[in-house]
């Protein structure tokens, strides 16, 4: 038995670390088992180094874009090297002052470096080693998913990861899959210069997204030289010397068509990280999807195991898997504790440009639910600082009980709506109504005063 530790942690990204530092805090000793970077997918693979490059695609973007407003700045190509060089500088920064120095500074929490995989319910294989004991929680994350396409690997293709790796940029690129990650690579190297194309097999860009935000987002894509394409089925992928012909069809019926590219991005979610870690050798349980199963409590159907984070499926987001991994670790040092997870007021947002972001439910969600609401729209040009600012197109909903006037979910499509959700993830969270949020002062001329009127709006329509 590794009884030097409560309990022994499969990976040591967000939502392994989270739970060590929670265990930790509580006085508990644990281990983490990682085969690769310290630091998972966020800092290493995802949000870190794909929001240093969105961010700085989005500074060019504002500087090329400036001359209508008698800015005249001349534009260079962009230095992909001094731009890789900022991403990696911001991947090395946060891995080492936000996890290394971390672990440093804590006896409490260790490393093991290797791939564990579990040989029974309380044996864990790492390299020669077997660690025994009678608590594990599973935080492995996941990999981004590929498809199963004639051709495609033959004919080469990246994601997430090595699309952020590459030498230079590609003149052209065909993204297929209209989320999240389609959309904000999308946008980030059409501001860079690079032809970008988006398939996506349904009728829509961002599907959990209110329809009215994503339109006009949609056309905002359009404008900066974005093609989307919808309902399409792509068939086959064939390599035509240097570019990649991707073929397909639409629902409409148009025949068989072959869209040309340099590259190809697959980014048609994740695919948990549970096929090779002995899950068989436990029982432990998972949906259609191979996600891990888990109840409020983040167990497992197998005693003594627990599991947090991507691998157990959406939201797909680091915080939820850092609070999942708080919740986990909590009860498996004190059964009693009972500490359950509630994603129902965890926001969470596309980092394109303008933003969007949510928390909470739609109307539709809510009437689904039996509940009876207001919903109102707001056009974001009804506030004052988006006119400073340049930019009129995005908008504010607000969805709201009807009579109570409670607030049960708002969406933004504005500059730093990222930012400005989380008021009113507070008002959902605490049961605010607009009323409320109507009659709360706001700084002028900001974004974050649209919430305010969306509030004035939703309260006209109330009965
Ligand atoms: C391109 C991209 C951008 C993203 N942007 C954002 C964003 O802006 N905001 C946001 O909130 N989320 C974002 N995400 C999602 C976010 O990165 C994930 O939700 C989060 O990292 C999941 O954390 P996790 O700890 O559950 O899993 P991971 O971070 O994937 O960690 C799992 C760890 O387990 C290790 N591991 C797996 N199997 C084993 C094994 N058998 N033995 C030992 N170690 C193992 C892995 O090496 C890994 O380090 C993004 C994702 C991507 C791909
Ligand atoms: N800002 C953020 O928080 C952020 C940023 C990036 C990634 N992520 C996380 O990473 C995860 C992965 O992102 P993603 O964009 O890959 O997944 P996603 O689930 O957001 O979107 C996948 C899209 O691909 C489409 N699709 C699936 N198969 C297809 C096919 N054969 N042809 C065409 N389209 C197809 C789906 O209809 C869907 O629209 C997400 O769940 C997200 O939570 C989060």
């Amino acid at each position: 038995m590794s009884s030097k530790y409560d309990f022994i942690i499969l990976g040591s990204g967000t939502t392994a670390f989270a739970a060590a530092c929670k265990a930790s805090s509580l006085g508990a000793r644990v281990l983490m088992v990682e085969q690769s970077k310290l630091g998972g997918t966020c800092v290493n693979w995802g949000c870190v180094p794909s929001k240093t490059l969105i961010h700085k695609a989005k500074e060019f973007y504002a500087a090329v874009r400036s001359a209508p407003f008698g800015i005249n700045l001349r534009a260079e190509e962009p230095d992909y090297a001094l731009l890789m060089q900022a991403k990696i500088k911001a991947v090395e920064d946060l891995r080492r002052e936000h996890y290394q120095q971390v672990l440093d500074a804590d006896e409490r929490i260790e490393v093991l470096r290797g791939h564990g995989r579990f040989l029974s319910p309380r044996e864990l294989q790492v390299g020669a080693e077997v660690l025994v004991h009678d608590k594990f929680l599973i935080a492995t994350g996941g990999t981004p998913r590929s498809l199963r396409l004639p051709g495609l690997v033959e004919a080469g293709y990246l994601n997430s990861y090595s699309a952020l790796n590459l030498p230079a940029f590609p003149a052209s690129l065909l993204i297929i899959g209209g989320g999240v990650v389609a959309v904000e690579m999308g946008q980030m190297f059409a501001r860079f210069g690079t032809r970008v194309t988006i398939v996506e097999r349904g009728d829509r860009l961002l599907k959990e997204f209110d329809a009215r935000l994503v339109a006009l987002f949609a056309e905002i894509l359009h404008d900066e030289g974005v093609e989307l394409i919808y309902n399409f089925e792509a068939t086959e992928v064939r390599r035509e010397g240097e570019q990649v012909c991707l073929h397909g069809r639409t629902s409409q019926g148009e025949g068989d068509c072959c869209l040309r590219a340099e590259r190809i991005l697959l980014a048609v979610g994740t695919a948990p990280a549970s096929t090779d870690i002995g899950l068989e050798e436990t029982g432990v349980a998972r949906d259609e999807g191979g996600f891990i199963s888990v109840d409020e409590e983040m167990r497992t159907n197998v005693a003594g195991i627990w599991a947090a984070g991507d691998v157990t499926g959406p939201p797909l987001i680091a915080p939820s898997g850092a609070r999942e991994g708080e919740v986990a670790a909590e009860n498996m040092l004190n059964p009693a504790a009972h500490r359950r997870i509630d994603h129902r007021t965890t926001p969470m947002a596309v980092f394109v440009d303008p933003e969007l972001a949510m928390v909470g439910i739609s109307s539709a969600q809510a009437r689904a639910a039996g509940k009876a609401v207001v919903e109102t729209f707001l056009p974001l040009d009804r506030v004052a600082k988006a006119h400073v600012m340049g930019g009129r197109r995005g908008g504010f909903v607000l969805c709201a009980e009807r009579g109570s006037g409670r607030i049960l979910g708002a969406q933004a499509l504005a500059p730093r709506a990222a930012d400005l959700i989380h008021e009113a993830t507070l008002a959902v969270r605490f049961g605010l109504s607009v009323h409320d949020l109507a009659e709360t002062v706001h700084v002028y001329p900001t974004i974050a005063d649209g919430l305010r009127l969306a509030a004035v709006e939703n309260l006209r329509h109330q009965p």
